[in-house]
This record gives structure tokens, C-alpha cells and sequence, in this order.
């Protein structure tokens, strides 16, 4: 008998990329990407491009269900036609931080928003888009009809013309981005989104974990889909004392909770994921592309920056770098820059400078991994994925860093993956997610070497006295 096929897919910031599944196993039989345009604000109609060129080929061939994981927070707005208004804020656009800033004083402060969605509102969240929006764009504000996240509209894009079982559709994962939604009582939050836009728009319906959104006009079924985080989650199935620490454009550091976390300091985002439960997650604006863009300065490819940084010491010879190339969001400096100390003549080398964007970038989600802990997490280990984990440095340096064993799992795109998983549990109409095996690749053990701990106290040392807004 041939496999049941489903499919799983990743609208991330940089790319879209698909991976066709076994419905039983999970086992990856084919799969699919295309790139995104490289800003923080893109017309969706650029996602729908990615997708058609991403399935292209026939990619879909004999799937008979499919799920989105989105970039998270997105602010996707449209009119009373459902057509879009304007280009879509992305979470990394940090042009909302004096909105964020009001939003948060004006609404009782950190706990009270903490109590009523799960998180302090950053500029990433799709509240403080909406208060921008208001503030610098009225007319476009007054014509919002409807506001849906990257997945929620890719969704509604998939069921034109199909059988949707709603005008659109979200889930618990995705609506726990937005900061006007509560995750421990799955209800939206009117006043404050009539607090930041000016009016109350049309919402889409949180789906329950495992519940379908239709049938495409092809007849594919559709899962409600979730955030690219939370599909990670699914992805990699998730027990206690397992972090992920996910290495794409942004850096997230989560793990799965049964409770919700309320953190008023901000740093940690009480998400829930796409079982029914938590998600605390710490996000960072600045991972990856750290990489790329030292790379760049040294006029080099990734591997050789692996190699170089592979040259030089731990510590990088006191070299110390605050990769907040893009801003930051954890901390919570939207209009930061990086910084370099520590140079020297001696310490002023090529090998020094790739080591230390590599201990600056995992250092941030280093601190993630404390704050997930010091909020009551146990962290036995570090799943490792993103675009950098395949870099042949970072799994050693992200454990020499965190002190915890890090595995980097085998198959790769795990929210793809995750979406994949859903569209499987949405299939069989089971009360729980199908079993799916995770193959590790392999596992880098921390290293016990003092330069480590000098690492970690240099940086926090650096963030203090150059930005000694973030002391506590
Ligand atoms: N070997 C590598 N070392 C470091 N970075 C890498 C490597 N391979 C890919 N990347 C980077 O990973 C990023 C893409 O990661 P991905 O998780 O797909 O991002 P996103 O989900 O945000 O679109 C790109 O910036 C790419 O340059
Ligand atoms: O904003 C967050 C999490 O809150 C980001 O993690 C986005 O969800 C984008 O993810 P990547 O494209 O970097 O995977």
C-alpha cells in the first residue's frame, strides 16, 4: 500500500520552504524552497509567490493535507473585500517601539499586560503595528476590516475557493503573538486592540491543536497551521528539559510548559504552542545574519568563518562582540547598534573577530537559556536548529556557552516539519499529534574550561556599561 502523504509549510522571513511527509513515519520524501524579499515590510502577495514557486513541479502531488508554520506577529492588514491595505510590518520592522513603549504605560504596565496576553509588548508584537499604523497612517487604519498574521493569510489563500470552515482561521500559537489575545484563556482582547487601531476588525477563528480550516478547492485538508516557533515545536516533539535554541533570523530560545509563564520584565513571551499548551520563548533580532555579516567583513564564505573562528582561542583573544546589528529585542534595545571591545593590536585578528561573532550571537541566547530557567524550566538539553546550526562551530560553542549537551536533530526544517506533523494529526482526526521519530545527528558535550565563564561575564559586563538602560 503506497504512504498517505501530508505536507508541511515553513513561511519563514528569509524563505518558504516545503517538506512533503509520510503520514505515518514523517519520513521527508520530498521537499521545496524559494526565497523572500529581505525587508521588514513585504506585500503577502510575495509569500503566495514563494509558495507557487516552492510546490512547483508538482511538489504537492498526492498530498492529501497541508499546514502553515508563519514567521510569528506579522501585521497583515486588509479591507472589507479582504484585500490587502498595505505591505505587511514584519516582526524584526522595530519602528513601533514608541508605540510599544506607550502601549505598555498607558495599559498598567508590564504585569497588568503580562496578566492579560502572556507578554510585555515589544516593537515585534502586531499591537504596537497597530497602534503605528493608527498614528502614521489613518486612512489606512480607518479602512482595516480584518488583521490576520503571515500564516492566518496564507491559510485563507490556501481555501479560496475550497470549503473554509471560517472566513480565516488562526490558532492558539500563532493569536499569542499578537498582544491582544490571552493564552490561558484563549480569548481575544477587544479593548486592547481597539486601544492601539481605533476600531475592533475582524479576527480570525482560534482553531483548536488538531482542528481542520477546510478543504482546499483541490480537496487537500487544511490544518489551522500555527507560528514557526511553535511548529518547531511540534516538530522536534518536545519533553520536559529539552530547549530549543533555533538559529534563523531571529534566535529563539524555548521549551514546552504546561503552566503559562508571566514574566513582567519582558524578556521572556508567555506564547502558547500547538498542542494546548505553553511555549515561553526568548527571541533575539539578531542570530544568524551576525554570522553573514562578519563573513562579509572578513570578505570570506560561511565555512571558512567557521574555520577561522575555529583558529582562534575561547575568548577570542578579548574580543567581545554586542551583535545588535538590527537592533535588539532581548534586551529590549530597538534602536541599538553593535559594538566591539577589546581590540588590540594583538587581538585585532581575523581568527579573533569571526570567534567573537560567534560567542557574541550565542552568548545573547545563552542568557535566554538562563532566563527560561530561572522562570522554571528544566533545561537537560539543547536541540539546536535554524539555518546556522549547520555550521560545523556553532553546536560546540552554544554548549561550551550554555554548559548543557547540545544535539542538532538530523531532518533539518522542523517547523516545515511541525506544519507537516500538524496536517498528519488534522488527517486521522485523532485526539493527539502522530508519534514521529526525531533522529538526533549527533551531540557536542560542554567543555569545562574557565575561558568559558569569562565569556559569558565579559558580555554581560559590556551590555551594562554600554547600555546601561537594560541594569536591573
Ligand atoms: N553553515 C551556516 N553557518 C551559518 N549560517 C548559516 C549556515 N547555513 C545557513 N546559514 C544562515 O541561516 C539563515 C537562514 O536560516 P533559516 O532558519 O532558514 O531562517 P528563517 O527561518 O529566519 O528564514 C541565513 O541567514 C543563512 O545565511
Ligand atoms: O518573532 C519571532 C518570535 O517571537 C521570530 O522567531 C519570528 O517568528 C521569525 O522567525 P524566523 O524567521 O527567524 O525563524
Amino acid at each position: 500500500m503506497s504512504a498517505r502523504l501530508v505536507a508541511g509549510i515553513d513561511s519563514s522571513t528569509q524563505s518558504t520552504k516545503v517538506v512533503v511527509c509520510d503520514a505515518a513515519t514523517g519520513a521527508v520524501l520530498r521537499s521545496g524552497r524559494a526565497v523572500h524579499p529581505d525587508a521588514t515590510e513585504v506585500h503577502p502577495d510575495r509569500w503566495w509567490q514563494a509558495l507557487t514557486e516552492a510546490t512547483g513541479d508538482g511538489l504537492l502531488e498526492g498530498v492529501e493535507a497541508l499546514a502553515v508554520g508563519g514567521q510569528q506577529h506579522g501585521m497583515v492588514v486588509s479591507d472589507d473585500a479582504g484585500s490587502v491595505i498595505r505591505d505587511a510590518l514584519l516582526w524584526n520592522d522595530t519602528r513601533s517601539a514608541p508605540q510599544a513603549r506607550a502601549l505598555v504605560e498607558e495599559l498598567g504596565g508590564p504585569t497588568a499586560w503580562v496578566e492579560a496576553t502572556g507578554s510585555v509588548p515589544g516593537a515585534s508584537f502586531t499591537v504596537t503595528k497597530l497602534r503605528w499604523l493608527a498614528e502614521h497612517e489613518p486612512d489606512h487604519a480607518a479602512a482595516v476590516a480584518s488583521v490576520e498574521l503571515p500564516h492566518d493569510w496564507l491559510t485563507r489563500r490556501l481555501l479560496e475557493g475550497g470549503e473554509p470552515v471560517a472566513s480565516s482561521v488562526t490558532d492558539r500559537g500563532e493569536a499569542s503573538g499578537t498582544g491582544y489575545f490571552s493564552p490561558a484563556t484563549g480569548r481575544y482582547d477587544e479593548d486592547r486592540l481597539r486601544r492601539s487601531l481605533g476600531h475592533v476588525p475582524g479576527l480570525p477563528r482560534v482553531l483548536g491543536p488538531g482542528e481542520a480550516a477546510g478543504r482546499t478547492a483541490g480537496g487537500m485538508l487544511v490544518g489551522p497551521g500555527t507560528g514557526d516557533n511553535m511548529a518547531a515545536g511540534l516538530g522536534l516533539g518536545l519533553e520536559p528539559g529539552d530547549v530549543v535554541i533555533s538559529l534563523g533570523t531571529s534566535g529563539t530560545v524555548f521549551g514546552r510548559h504546561d503552566e503559562p509563564v508571566a514574566d513582567p520584565t519582558g524578556d521572556i513571551a508567555g506564547f502558547a504552542d500547538a498542542e494546548g499548551g505553553f511555549l515561553p520563548l526568548v527571541c533575539t533580532l539578531n542570530a544568524a545574519r551576525v554570522l553573514v555579516a562578519a563573513a562579509q567583513l572578513l570578505g570570506v564564505d560561511l565555512d571558512e568563518l567557521a574555520r577561522l573562528a575555529g583558529e582562534a582561542e575561547p575568548g577570542a583573544g578579548g574580543l567581545t562582540l554586542l551583535p545588535y546589528l538590527d537592533g535588539e529585542r532581548t534586551p529590549n534595545l530597538p534602536a541599538a547598534t553593535g559594538s566591539l571591545s577589546g581590540l588590540t593590536r594583538t587581538s585585532m585578528t581575523p581568527a579573533n573577530l569571526a570567534r567573537a561573532a560567534h560567542e557574541g550571537m550565542l552568548c545573547n541566547l545563552a542568557e535566554g537559556v538562563d532566563r527560561l530557567r530561572e522562570a522554571g524550566l528544566d533545561a537537560h538539553r539543547v536541540l539546536l536548529i535554524g539555518g546556522a546550526s549547520a555550521s560545523p562551530l556553532v553546536p560546540q560553542i552554544t554548549a561550551d556557552l550554555t554548559g548543557l549537551p547540545v544535539v542538532v536533530p538530523a531532518a533539518g526544517e522542523y517547523v516545515a516539519l511541525g506544519a507537516a506533523r500538524q496536517a498528519a494529526w488534522v488527517l486521522s482526526g485523532a485526539d493527539e499529534p502522530p508519534a514521529w521519530s526525531v533522529e538526533s545527528d549527533s551531540t557536542w558535550d560542554p567543555r569545562s574550561d574557565e575561558r568559558h565563564d569569562e565569556v559569558r561575564g565579559r558580555y554581560r559586563d559590556q551590555v551594562a556599561l554600554v547600555h546601561p538602560e537594560t541594569r536591573r
